[in-house]
């Protein structure tokens, strides 16, 4: 008797099956505004210059394949806390910060979603509506209760701002409290400073714990320090916190699966047995990370010429992006005669724009215009080029009326 006869056929991943329907179609009008990864305005995949450098470096020097420690590769792990907080925050100074380097942002989430489900039972993690679609999967799977707290208003097509507070303000005390350090997936609209502040007030006055998802560092504006902002903040009030890192956009090292857990304690003597416990996690999980990504990572940020050749590299990116975006929003406003005012695709940053455009809207896309993108109605905007905005504006004016 067949003992897996039972098990059923698993849906696509309503991101990363886009691709695989994206490969399947044969139009050469297809356009893949799915999974957010960057592409050239050649619409090719793109390695970074600076990634090649370093990987000549490393081949050049000879790398043993040892094991790394558990934590992960230990220059890795200070470089990426310090990339995060700065080297002169406090936090670093005062070694209260326990990294280790996780299987890119999803590894290190879920790393951390363990840590949660074994020393605080019952805790529930708050993620914004909407929120990146493995969010749900992640804690799910590790068995972490969550609810939704409300963020995107469709009348104003920005940050339901009130509404966010007050679910924050009504969460269980103790809650940890999801947040998109910079680039929210999948709206593009980020909290102003100003609201960053009073997030973080009704965050401390509810001993809530904060929990940053930062997979955009430097992508989103260009800067690294700007797109840490939120996450200084919350630190710099001395607050407990955990943040999620990822090198896949703004490094380009998708498939190297290089990112890292970072948790801020109070006390440095918390964050050693903080980091214990999340490498007794890890052990049983995966062993010990990956060390290629981890060391293009390390040799960059420690080497002053590569490290602002990536800045001027990141800058690039997040500058066609914005070209694009402009482009795109000149295309609808010149088509669309209806008088829809889409100026909110200006205000959405990093690489995502979310249309508004609803399932239907979303499923005529593609089958009409051979256009992908997430049933949610967001298109990844790294994934177009200005020659096809004008395409695509038609097919949005189409899909939208
Ligand atoms: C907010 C957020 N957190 C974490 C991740 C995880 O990325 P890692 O590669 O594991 O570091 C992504 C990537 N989201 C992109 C990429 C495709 C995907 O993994 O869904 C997206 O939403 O298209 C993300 O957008």
């Amino acid at each position: 008797v067949s003992r897996f006869e039972g098990i059923t056929m698993a849906p696509p991943d309503p991101i990363l099956g886009v691709s695989e329907a994206f490969k399947a179609d044969t139009d050469e009008r297809k356009l893949n505004l799915g999974v957010g990864a960057y592409r050239t305005e050649e619409l090719q995949p793109y390695v970074l210059k600076v990634v090649k450098k370093a990987e000549n470096l490393m081949l050049e020097r000879g790398e043993n394949k040892e094991y790394l420690p558990i934590e992960g590769l230990v220059a890795f792990n200070k470089a990426t806390a310090e990339l995060l907080f700065g080297a002169d925050n406090p936090v670093i100074k005062q070694q209260r910060v326990a990294t280790v380097q996780g299987l890119s942002g999803t590894g290190s989430l879920r790393l951390a979603a363990a840590l949660i489900e074994r020393y605080f039972p019952g805790a529930k993690v708050l993620i914004s509506s909407p929120t990146w679609g493995n969010h749900k999967n992640i804690f799910n799977d590790a068995r972490v209760p969550w609810s939704e707290y409300r963020y995107y208003d469709p009348k104003t097509v920005g940050l339901d701002f009130e509404g966010m507070i007050a679910d924050i303000k009504d969460a269980p005390e103790g809650s940890f409290i999801l947040l998109h350090g910079c680039a929210h997936n999948p709206t593009g609209i980020d909290p102003t400073p100003e609201q960053w502040e009073k997030i973080a007030d009704v965050i401390q006055k509810k001993n809530h714990i904060p929990f940053f998802d930062v997979a955009y560092q430097g992508f989103a504006s260009g800067s690294l320090d700007a797109d840490a902002g939120s996450v200084r903040l919350f630190a710099a009030r001395g607050m407990e916190l955990l943040v999620a890192q990822s090198y896949s956009k703004n490094l380009g090292l998708y498939a190297e699966r290089i990112g890292a857990i970072n948790v801020v304690c109070s006390t440095a003597d918390a964050a050693t047995r903080v980091k214990s416990q999340l490498k007794r996690l890890a052990r049983p999980m995966y062993s010990n990370p990956p060390v290629h990504g981890a060391k293009i990572v390390a040799n960059i940020v420690s080497d002053p010429a590569l490290f602002n050749e990536w800045k001027a590299e990141m800058e690039m990116m997040a500058g066609r992006i914005k070209n694009v975006r402009q482009k795109l929003y000149d295309s609808l406003s010149a088509k669309d005669k209806s008088g829809k005012d889409w100026s909110f695709i200006l205000k959405q940053i990093g690489m995502f724009s979310f249309t508004g455009l609803s399932k239907t809207q979303s499923e005529n896309m593609t089958n009409k215009w051979h256009v992908y993108m997430t049933k949610d109605g967001r298109i990844s905007l790294a994934g177009l080029n200005l020659a096809k905005c004008e395409d695509l504006a038609d097919a949005i004016v189409d899909s939208y009326h």
